[in-house]
Protein backbone atom coordinates (compact mmCIF):
# COMPACT_ATOMS: atom_id res chain seq x y z
CA UNK A 1 0.00 0.00 0.00
CA UNK A 2 1.67 3.14 -0.96
CA UNK A 3 1.20 6.20 1.51
CA UNK A 4 -2.06 8.15 1.91
CA UNK A 5 -2.39 11.25 3.66
CA UNK A 6 -5.54 12.14 5.34
CA UNK A 7 -7.05 14.79 7.24
CA UNK A 8 -9.85 15.50 9.16
CA UNK A 9 -11.91 19.16 9.53
CA UNK A 10 -14.88 21.00 10.67
CA UNK A 11 -15.43 23.13 13.48
CA UNK A 12 -15.42 22.20 17.24
CA UNK A 13 -17.91 19.58 18.28
CA UNK A 14 -18.13 18.62 14.74
CA UNK A 15 -17.60 14.91 15.52
CA UNK A 16 -14.26 14.06 14.10
CA UNK A 17 -12.62 12.38 17.42
CA UNK A 18 -15.34 10.57 17.72
CA UNK A 19 -14.55 8.68 14.12
CA UNK A 20 -10.97 8.86 14.21
CA UNK A 21 -10.23 5.72 16.31
CA UNK A 22 -12.34 3.96 14.20
CA UNK A 23 -11.30 4.79 10.69
CA UNK A 24 -7.41 4.29 12.44
CA UNK A 25 -8.71 0.62 13.23
CA UNK A 26 -10.11 0.20 9.82
CA UNK A 27 -6.67 1.61 7.88
CA UNK A 28 -4.39 -0.54 10.13
CA UNK A 29 -5.93 -3.30 8.72
CA UNK A 30 -4.16 -2.66 5.02
CA UNK A 31 -0.78 -1.32 6.54
CA UNK A 32 0.85 1.02 9.29
CA UNK A 33 -0.94 3.80 10.38
CA UNK A 34 0.00 7.06 11.96
CA UNK A 35 -2.65 9.35 13.69
CA UNK A 36 -1.57 12.40 14.65
CA UNK A 37 -3.06 16.04 15.29
CA UNK A 38 -2.89 19.45 14.70
CA UNK A 39 -1.23 21.91 16.00
CA UNK A 40 0.78 19.53 17.85
CA UNK A 41 2.36 15.85 17.10
CA UNK A 42 5.78 16.56 18.68
CA UNK A 43 7.08 17.38 21.36
CA UNK A 44 7.60 20.81 20.13
CA UNK A 45 4.76 21.45 18.82
CA UNK A 46 2.92 20.17 21.64
CA UNK A 47 4.30 23.11 23.75
CA UNK A 48 3.45 25.53 21.28
CA UNK A 49 -0.12 23.68 20.95
CA UNK A 50 -0.35 24.43 24.81
CA UNK A 51 0.11 28.17 23.96
CA UNK A 52 -1.94 28.50 21.21
CA UNK A 53 -4.84 27.18 22.78
CA UNK A 54 -4.82 28.75 26.27
CA UNK A 55 -2.53 31.85 25.67
CA UNK A 56 -3.70 35.06 24.79
CA UNK A 57 -2.07 36.80 21.36
CA UNK A 58 -2.53 38.94 18.90
CA UNK A 59 -4.08 37.21 15.46
CA UNK A 60 -0.69 37.86 13.52
CA UNK A 61 0.82 35.93 17.06
CA UNK A 62 -1.55 32.97 16.09
CA UNK A 63 -0.95 32.77 12.72
CA UNK A 64 2.92 32.52 12.92
CA UNK A 65 2.60 30.24 16.13
CA UNK A 66 0.25 27.46 14.61
CA UNK A 67 2.35 27.26 11.27
CA UNK A 68 5.22 26.88 13.32
CA UNK A 69 4.16 24.17 15.00
CA UNK A 70 3.03 22.41 11.43
CA UNK A 71 6.56 23.09 10.40
CA UNK A 72 7.88 20.97 13.30
CA UNK A 73 4.99 18.24 12.60
CA UNK A 74 5.87 17.85 9.12
CA UNK A 75 9.22 17.48 9.25
CA UNK A 76 9.87 15.14 12.05
CA UNK A 77 6.61 13.39 11.70
CA UNK A 78 4.39 13.40 8.80
CA UNK A 79 6.94 13.28 5.71
CA UNK A 80 9.57 10.45 7.05
CA UNK A 81 5.90 8.59 7.58
CA UNK A 82 4.73 9.37 4.45
CA UNK A 83 7.85 8.61 3.28
CA UNK A 84 7.90 5.08 4.52
CA UNK A 85 4.91 4.16 2.87
CA UNK A 86 2.43 4.77 6.04
CA UNK A 87 -1.02 5.96 6.04
CA UNK A 88 -0.59 9.59 8.08
CA UNK A 89 -4.23 9.83 9.94
CA UNK A 90 -4.14 14.50 10.89
CA UNK A 91 -6.58 15.91 13.25
CA UNK A 92 -6.44 18.99 11.54
CA UNK A 93 -4.16 20.61 9.29
CA UNK A 94 -3.32 23.88 7.01
CA UNK A 95 -7.37 24.10 6.24
CA UNK A 96 -7.98 24.51 9.86
CA UNK A 97 -5.50 27.82 9.53
CA UNK A 98 -7.67 29.09 6.65
CA UNK A 99 -10.90 28.53 8.73
CA UNK A 100 -10.07 29.52 12.03
CA UNK A 101 -7.40 32.30 11.43
CA UNK A 102 -8.88 33.38 8.00
CA UNK A 103 -12.62 33.15 7.96
CA UNK A 104 -12.44 33.24 11.99
CA UNK A 105 -10.35 36.15 12.84
CA UNK A 106 -10.00 37.64 9.42
CA UNK A 107 -5.99 37.36 8.26
CA UNK A 108 -5.20 37.59 4.92
CA UNK A 109 -5.69 35.02 3.22
CA UNK A 110 -2.82 35.85 0.99
CA UNK A 111 -0.19 35.63 3.98
CA UNK A 112 -1.67 32.43 4.60
CA UNK A 113 -1.23 30.85 1.22
CA UNK A 114 2.59 32.04 1.39
CA UNK A 115 2.81 30.73 4.36
CA UNK A 116 1.56 27.27 3.44
CA UNK A 117 3.82 27.35 -0.40
CA UNK A 118 6.48 27.69 2.85
CA UNK A 119 5.93 25.34 5.16
CA UNK A 120 4.66 22.81 3.27
CA UNK A 121 6.58 22.89 -0.16
CA UNK A 122 3.89 21.32 -1.70
CA UNK A 123 2.77 18.93 0.24
CA UNK A 124 -1.07 18.36 0.30
CA UNK A 125 -3.55 16.26 2.28
CA UNK A 126 -4.52 13.33 -0.53
CA UNK A 127 -7.86 13.48 1.10
CA UNK A 128 -9.78 15.73 3.51
CA UNK A 129 -12.73 14.76 5.62
CA UNK A 130 -14.44 18.14 6.22
CA UNK A 131 -17.18 17.30 9.07
CA UNK A 132 -19.94 20.11 8.09
CA UNK A 133 -22.73 21.26 10.44
CA UNK A 134 -24.43 24.27 11.64
CA UNK A 135 -22.50 26.02 14.17
CA UNK A 136 -25.68 25.99 16.54
CA UNK A 137 -25.54 21.98 16.32
CA UNK A 138 -21.58 21.80 17.07
CA UNK A 139 -21.95 24.43 20.11
CA UNK A 140 -25.03 22.32 21.35
CA UNK A 141 -22.55 18.83 21.61
CA UNK A 142 -19.83 20.94 22.88
CA UNK A 143 -21.86 22.25 25.95
CA UNK A 144 -22.93 19.15 26.74
CA UNK A 145 -19.25 17.19 26.14
CA UNK A 146 -16.69 19.45 28.00
CA UNK A 147 -15.26 22.36 29.37
CA UNK A 148 -14.36 25.07 26.66
CA UNK A 149 -10.98 26.24 25.48
CA UNK A 150 -9.72 29.77 23.65
CA UNK A 151 -11.58 28.86 20.32
CA UNK A 152 -14.52 27.11 21.86
CA UNK A 153 -15.35 30.04 23.84
CA UNK A 154 -16.08 31.92 20.47
CA UNK A 155 -19.85 32.99 19.60
CA UNK A 156 -21.55 31.39 16.88
CA UNK A 157 -20.78 33.68 14.44
CA UNK A 158 -16.82 33.28 14.74
CA UNK A 159 -18.03 29.67 13.91
CA UNK A 160 -20.42 30.35 10.92
CA UNK A 161 -17.57 32.38 9.52
CA UNK A 162 -15.31 29.26 10.18
CA UNK A 163 -17.16 27.43 8.48
CA UNK A 164 -17.50 29.26 5.52
CA UNK A 165 -14.05 29.39 5.53
CA UNK A 166 -14.15 25.85 5.55
CA UNK A 167 -16.41 26.09 2.62
CA UNK A 168 -14.17 28.26 0.15
CA UNK A 169 -11.22 25.57 0.65
CA UNK A 170 -13.75 22.62 -0.22
CA UNK A 171 -14.70 24.84 -3.46
CA UNK A 172 -11.07 25.44 -4.23
CA UNK A 173 -10.07 21.96 -4.07
CA UNK A 174 -12.75 19.85 -4.67
CA UNK A 175 -11.15 16.58 -5.69
CA UNK A 176 -9.26 16.65 -2.05
CA UNK A 177 -12.25 17.57 0.22
CA UNK A 178 -15.12 15.61 0.96
CA UNK A 179 -17.83 17.05 2.69
CA UNK A 180 -19.40 14.77 5.37
CA UNK A 181 -22.76 15.86 6.66
CA UNK A 182 -21.60 15.86 10.39
CA UNK A 183 -25.57 16.81 11.56
CA UNK A 184 -26.53 13.60 10.70
CA UNK A 185 -26.23 10.67 13.90
CA UNK A 186 -23.14 8.85 14.69
CA UNK A 187 -24.42 5.82 12.49
CA UNK A 188 -24.92 8.09 9.56
CA UNK A 189 -21.89 10.10 9.53
CA UNK A 190 -19.70 6.65 9.88
CA UNK A 191 -21.71 5.10 6.91
CA UNK A 192 -20.76 8.30 4.72
CA UNK A 193 -16.93 8.50 5.61
CA UNK A 194 -16.84 4.25 4.70
CA UNK A 195 -18.76 4.96 1.47
CA UNK A 196 -16.05 7.90 0.88
CA UNK A 197 -13.57 5.46 2.03
CA UNK A 198 -14.60 2.95 -0.78
CA UNK A 199 -14.70 5.27 -3.52
CA UNK A 200 -11.23 5.11 -3.22
CA UNK A 201 -10.68 1.51 -2.94
CA UNK A 202 -9.36 2.07 1.06
N1 LIG B 1 -23.27 12.51 14.99
C1 LIG B 1 -23.37 12.90 16.27
N2 LIG B 1 -24.56 13.14 16.82
C2 LIG B 1 -24.67 13.57 18.11
N3 LIG B 1 -23.62 13.76 18.95
C3 LIG B 1 -22.40 13.53 18.44
C4 LIG B 1 -22.18 13.10 17.09
N4 LIG B 1 -20.87 12.96 16.88
C5 LIG B 1 -20.26 13.30 18.03
N5 LIG B 1 -21.16 13.63 18.98
C6 LIG B 1 -20.89 14.09 20.35
O1 LIG B 1 -20.57 15.48 20.25
C7 LIG B 1 -19.49 15.82 21.11
C8 LIG B 1 -18.33 16.41 20.26
O2 LIG B 1 -17.80 15.38 19.42
P1 LIG B 1 -16.23 15.26 19.12
O3 LIG B 1 -16.02 13.98 18.39
O4 LIG B 1 -15.44 15.51 20.36
O5 LIG B 1 -16.04 16.52 18.11
P2 LIG B 1 -14.72 17.23 17.58
O6 LIG B 1 -13.57 16.27 17.77
O7 LIG B 1 -15.00 17.48 16.13
O8 LIG B 1 -14.58 18.50 18.36
C9 LIG B 1 -19.12 14.54 21.85
O9 LIG B 1 -19.79 14.54 23.09
C10 LIG B 1 -19.66 13.43 20.96
O10 LIG B 1 -20.02 12.29 21.70
C1 LIG C 1 -4.72 23.30 13.35
C2 LIG C 1 -5.46 24.53 13.80
C3 LIG C 1 -6.33 24.48 14.89
N1 LIG C 1 -6.98 25.59 15.28
C4 LIG C 1 -7.89 25.53 16.46
C5 LIG C 1 -9.18 24.82 16.20
C6 LIG C 1 -9.56 24.22 17.53
O1 LIG C 1 -10.40 25.14 18.21
C7 LIG C 1 -8.25 24.14 18.29
C8 LIG C 1 -7.76 22.76 18.63
O2 LIG C 1 -8.27 21.83 17.77
P1 LIG C 1 -8.72 20.37 18.23
O3 LIG C 1 -7.52 19.52 18.36
O4 LIG C 1 -9.78 19.93 17.29
O5 LIG C 1 -9.32 20.61 19.66
P2 LIG C 1 -10.19 19.59 20.50
O6 LIG C 1 -9.43 18.30 20.55
O7 LIG C 1 -10.32 20.31 21.82
O8 LIG C 1 -11.49 19.45 19.73
O9 LIG C 1 -7.27 24.82 17.48
C9 LIG C 1 -6.80 26.81 14.63
O10 LIG C 1 -7.39 27.83 15.00
N2 LIG C 1 -5.95 26.87 13.56
C10 LIG C 1 -5.26 25.78 13.11
O11 LIG C 1 -4.49 25.87 12.12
Amino acid sequence: MSSRFITFEGIDGAGKSTHIASLTARLAAQGEVVSTREPGGTPLAETLRGLFLHSGMDPLTELLLVFAARRDHLQKVIEPALAAGKTVLCDRFTDASFAYQGGGRGMDLAVLSTLEQWVQQGRQPDLTLWFDLPAEVAAQRRAAAREADRFEQQDLEFFERVRAGYAARAAAAPQRFARIDASLSVAEVAAQILAVMEQRGW
